[in-house]
């Protein structure tokens, strides 16, 4: 049988690697360290955890990464395992020893019997014969490679800056206060003339955001992001601030074509926008508020706005180097790149963000490979469980108006949430039971969620299995 070839051994290439191999397929993996490093590696171990060793929240019931990490372990995952075995104690969280999780991944990857690991860099497009291969080379893929993906993906595709707009949960809006309606009520392609969250703000107000906004935390560049440059159009909202105390209401936060249906005869003196960022609805995104403001600061400045004042964020904003592909309009729904369906793309470079993300996406990616390589279908879980919603988010999920600036490029990288997934049935109190406050439905209305992903994942997995047999 030929192998699968796999580029990258970190998170995403590791988890895929294995996942092809424990299905009786083949594999090359090709890791450029220690031959070639990153900025952020500093050791020549697969799987490398290039910052925190957090894989954030292991609660599976309330939180969504705690289910995805459920979900791996149901699906064989070696990250996993490997996290498992290596853990140290961190309350809630799974923290892992990073050299003895980084030892565990390369000591299993080296011993399988159908993996092979060269450690060198592929410093352009795979070569032709190479039929089935999956590019996991992260965040910071070797400059070589990115201009190749690049030339056939398009100028636009790959990102090399990644200025992030915070994500805002549309639950959490008060829309007592804040209005649907579309500039000038355009509609736009694809539009309704009613597609943005409104949030006014007064004179008074917005001259207190702007001053907080300009004296508050801000995060420094690490020394290889100095030079990067920025996006057109990409300054961050505090920067933009700092020009002058105008600048903003002359800008993103500009009142036109507006007006305020609660309040009808006043105008507003600036108005802060938020974009659909889903297709369910369920997640909305502050249209020119990109930041590097710190993620603490970021909250307490952001629920100074009319109608945020509750708002939770599925995502707060950031700016870092990034490379990573316009998923949603560049590949198909099992990963492969549409323009060239030999190559299938996982873990960062997709646009899914976090250790255990870049993993999860790479056990699909190995599994649709594997599939495809034993003349079966990749199956795709449903879109109801933390696999099923993230896969989403990367191939379909987000929102891009064509034509329309603002969403020209904006699909983000994100961390699984709860944002990601069809919405549950409200709880309802039990019969003659006491009425349901707000912590006590939210938690009900998480766990409700996450007992249907666990149910259709394990219906999906019997489903697989007995289509293989
Ligand atoms: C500075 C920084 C800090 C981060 N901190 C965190 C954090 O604290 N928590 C968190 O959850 N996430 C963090 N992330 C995100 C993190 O990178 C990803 O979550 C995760 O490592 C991505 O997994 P991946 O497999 O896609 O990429 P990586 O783990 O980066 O793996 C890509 C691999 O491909 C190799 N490679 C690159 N180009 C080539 C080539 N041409 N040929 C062969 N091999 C190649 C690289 O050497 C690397 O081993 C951080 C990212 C960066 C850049």
């Amino acid at each position: 049988m030929k192998p699968v070839h796999v580029v990258g051994g970190g998170l995403a290439g590791s988890e895929a690697a294995f996942q092809i191999a424990e299905a009786g397929v083949p594999v090359i993996l090709h890791e450029m360290r220690p031959v070639r490093s990153t900025d952020a590696h500093k050791t020549d171990g697969l799987a490398e955890l290039v910052c925190s060793n957090s894989f954030r929240s292991d609660d599976s019931e309330a939180n969504a990464v705690g289910l995805l990490h459920w979900e791996m372990r149901r699906l064989n995952s070696l990250i996993m395992r490997a996290g498992d075995a290596h853990q140290v104690p961190a309350g809630g969280a799974l923290a892992v020893d990073r050299d003895g999780f980084s030892a565990a991944v390369t000591s299993a990857l080296e011993s399988h019997d159908l993996i092979t690991i060269e450690r060198s860099e592929i410093a352009g497009l795979p070569p032709a014969d190479w039929d089935n291969v999956i590019v996991a080379t992260g965040p910071l893929t070797s400059p070589a490679l990115a201009d190749a993906i690049r030339e056939i993906t398009g100028r636009d595709a790959l990102a090399f800056f990644d200025a992030i707009a915070p994500i805002v949960h549309f639950d959490s809006i008060d829309m007592n206060v804040c209005w649907f309606q579309s500039r000038y009520d355009k509609a736009g392609p694809g539009g309704t003339g009613a597609d943005y969250i409104n949030c006014p703000m007064d004179k008074e107000q917005y001259e207190r955001f702007v001053q907080t906004l300009v004296s508050s935390e801000k995060i420094d560049f690490k020394d290889w992001e100095a030079n990067t440059p920025y996006f057109d159009g990409c300054l961050p909202i505090e920067i933009m601030a700092e020009r002058g105390p105008e600048t903003l209401r002359h800008g993103p936060m500009k009142p036109v074509g507006l007006t305020n249906p609660h309040n009808p005869e006043v105008k507003a003196y600036a108005i802060v926008q938020l974009r659909q960022d889903n297709a369910l609805g369920t997640l909305f995104n502050m249209v020119g508020f990109q930041t590097k403001l710190r993620h603490g600061a970021q909250a307490d400045v952001f629920r100074m706005i009319p109608g945020l004042e509750k708002a939770e964020f599925a995502r707060l904003g950031g700016l870092h180097r990034n490379t990573f592909l316009d998923s949603p309009r560049l590949l198909d729904p099992v990963l492969r790149l549409k323009a060239d369906p030999r190559l299938r793309f996982a873990g960062q470079i997709t646009g899914c963000e976090g250790y255990v993300e870049s993993a999860a996406i790479g056990l699909l990616a190995g599994r649709f490979a594997a599939a495809e390589r034993l003349g079966r279908t990749a199956d795709v879980p449903p879109d109801t469980t933390a696999f099923g919603a993230l896969l989403g988010h990367i191939t379909g999920g987000h929102i891009a108006v064509e034509g329309d600036e603002n969403t020209k490029r904006s699909f983000q990288p994100m961390n699984v949430n709860f944002g990601l997934f069809p919405p549950v049935e409200k709880p309802k109190r039990e019969p003659g039971g006491p009425r349901l406050r707000g912590p006590d439905k939210a938690r009900l209305k998480k766990s409700a969620v996450t007992a249907r992903a666990k149910a259709d994942l394990d219906a999906w997995i019997g489903g697989v299995r007995a289509a293989a047999e």
